[in-house]
C-alpha cells in the first residue's frame, strides 16, 4: 500500500479542505484509491509552520484556529512561516501548494514549486500564478528532475476541464474556447440580478470561500486572463503571456444594465475566450457579454463555471461544474495526486 507524505504551502480554504478530506476519507481512499495519505508539514504566512515526519492530526488542523502563529500551539509547531524547510526538509513527497495567486509575477508560489521540483518532489497547485506566468520552465524543470507538476485545480476549481480537454478530447482537434470561468463574477452577477448591490454580492462571495485575497482579481477579469491563458497555452499550443490578453470586467454593469438585460431576455456574462486564427496565430479576450438566454452559458448561475471547447471532429463540447469553493478546489488537489499515482505510483 503506498502512503504519500504531503506537506501544505499555504494554510488557508483550499488546503484547509483537503486536510478535511484526509481527516474524513482517508481510510476510504486505500480501498478506492491504493493510496492514503499523511500530512507531514503545514506552513502558512499568516498561522506558522509545523514538521512532523510520523504525521499529523488531519482533524486538529481542521479545527485549528485561524489566529496569528495558530500553528504554534500544536507540539513542535512555530508561529513562523520557515516555507524553505517545510518544502524541502519535511521528507514530504509532494508539495500542495495553495497561497495566495499573484497575478503580476506568480510569486512567492513560482520559487516554492522551483524548491520543490529541484528536490526532486512532485507539486500539486490550485495557483494560477506560477502556471499561466511560469508554465514552461516549471513544467521543463518538473521533467528533469522527473518528478510531477500537476495543477487541474488552477481552471474551474474540482471540475476537471484541463485533463478532459487534453486527454479525453486528444485527437478531437480544439480549435478555441469560450467560458464563464469565474465563480465570484458569476456569483456577483447573479446575485444583482436577483436584487443584491454588487459590494454586498462580491462580500458574500468571500465569505463563501470564492473570492481572491484581493477580489478585485475576480471583478476586473484578472483571474480570468490568467486561465484563459493557461488554457490557451495547453489545448491551443499558444505561447500566450497574460499581456497578449485584452482583459476588461464585470465592475462597470450596473443594477439597470442587468434589470434591462433580463427584460429582454438576455444575460451579462464574463467570458475568457480563445481561438486559433487562419494564420495560426491563437487571439483570446476577457470580456463581460451581452449573451441571449437561449446561449448555452447564458443559464449557468452562481459560482458555477462552464467552457466549451469548439473542435474541429465533436462541434462544441460544453462542460459546467463547480469553478470556486475549498472543498471542491481540495478535490482538484486529490485528483492531481490520483494522476501522480497513476504515472509514478508503486
Ligand atoms: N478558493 C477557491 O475557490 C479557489 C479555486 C481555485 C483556485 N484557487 C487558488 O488556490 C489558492 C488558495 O486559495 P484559498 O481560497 O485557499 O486562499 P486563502 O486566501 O484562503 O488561503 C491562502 C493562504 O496562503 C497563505 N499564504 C499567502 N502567502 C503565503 C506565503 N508567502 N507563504 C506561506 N503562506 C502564504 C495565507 O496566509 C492564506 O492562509 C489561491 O492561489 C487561489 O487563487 C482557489
Ligand atoms: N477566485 C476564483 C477561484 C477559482 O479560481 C473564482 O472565483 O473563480
Amino acid at each position: 500500500m503506498t502512503e504519500y507524505k504531503i506537506a501544505l504551502v499555504g494554510f488557508g480554504g483550499v488546503n484547509r479542505g483537503f486536510a478535511q478530506l484526509v481527516a474524513d476519507r482517508n481510510a476510504q481512499w486505500k480501498e478506492s484509491l491504493g493510496f492514503t495519505i499523511k500530512i507531514v508539514g503545514v506552513t502558512d504566512l499568516f498561522l506558522g509552520s509545523i514538521v512532523a515526519k510520523d504525521g499529523l492530526d488531519a482533524k486538529q488542523l481542521v479545527a485549528l484556529p485561524i489566529e496569528k502563529g495558530a500553528l504554534a500551539q500544536l507540539p513542535g509547531g512555530n508561529a513562523e512561516a520557515f516555507n524553505e524547510a517545510v518544502i524541502k526538509h519535511s521528507g514530504a513527497d509532494i508539495i500542495a501548494e495553495a497561497t495566495f495567486t499573484n497575478p503580476v509575477d506568480g510569486e512567492p508560489a513560482t520559487t516554492f514549486c522551483r524548491w520543490a521540483l529541484e528536490s526532486g518532489i512532485h507539486v500539486v497547485t490550485t495557483n494560477k500564478g506560477p502556471i499561466a506566468l511560469h508554465g514552461a520552465e516549471l513544467k521543463a524543470l518538473a521533467r528533469r528532475n522527473q518528478v510531477a507538476f500537476e495543477y487541474e485545480g488552477a481552471v474551474m476549481s474540482g471540475t476537471p476541464v484541463i485533463r478532459l480537454a487534453k486527454q479525453a478530447l486528444a485527437g478531437a482537434n480544439v480549435q478555441g474556447f469560450e467560458g464563464i470561468l469565474n465563480g465570484t463574477s458569476n456569483y456577483v452577477l447573479s446575485q444583482m440580478k436577483d436584487g443584491l448591490a454588487f459590494n454586498d454580492a462580491v462580500v458574500q462571495a468571500q465569505q463563501l470561500g470564492y473570492a481572491e485575497a484581493d477580489p478585485t482579481a475576480d471583478v476586473e477579469g484578472f483571474d480570468v486572463r490568467l486561465k484563459v491563458v493557461i488554457l490557451a497555452n495547453e489545448l491551443l499550443n499558444a505561447r500566450l503571456n497574460v499581456s497578449d490578453v485584452a482583459c476588461s470586467g464585470i465592475s462597470n454593469i450596473s443594477a439597470q444594465d442587468i434589470a434591462q438585460a433580463s427584460a429582454n431576455g438576455e444575460s451579462w456574462k464574463l467570458i475568457g475566450s480563445a481561438d486559433r486564427e487562419a494564420d495560426g496565430s491563437v487571439r483570446a479576450s476577457v470580456e463581460a457579454r451581452l449573451l441571449p438566454n437561449s446561449h448555452p452559458l447564458a443559464g449557468i448561475a452562481g459560482a458555477t463555471n462552464a467552457v466549451s471547447f469548439n473542435t474541429e471532429l465533436l462541434g462544441a463540447v460544453t462542460v459546467s461544474g463547480p469553478g470556486a469553493g475549498r472543498i471542491e478546489t481540495a478535490f482538484a488537489l486529490l485528483s492531481d495526486i490520483v494522476a501522480i499515482h497513476t504515472a509514478h505510483g508503486k
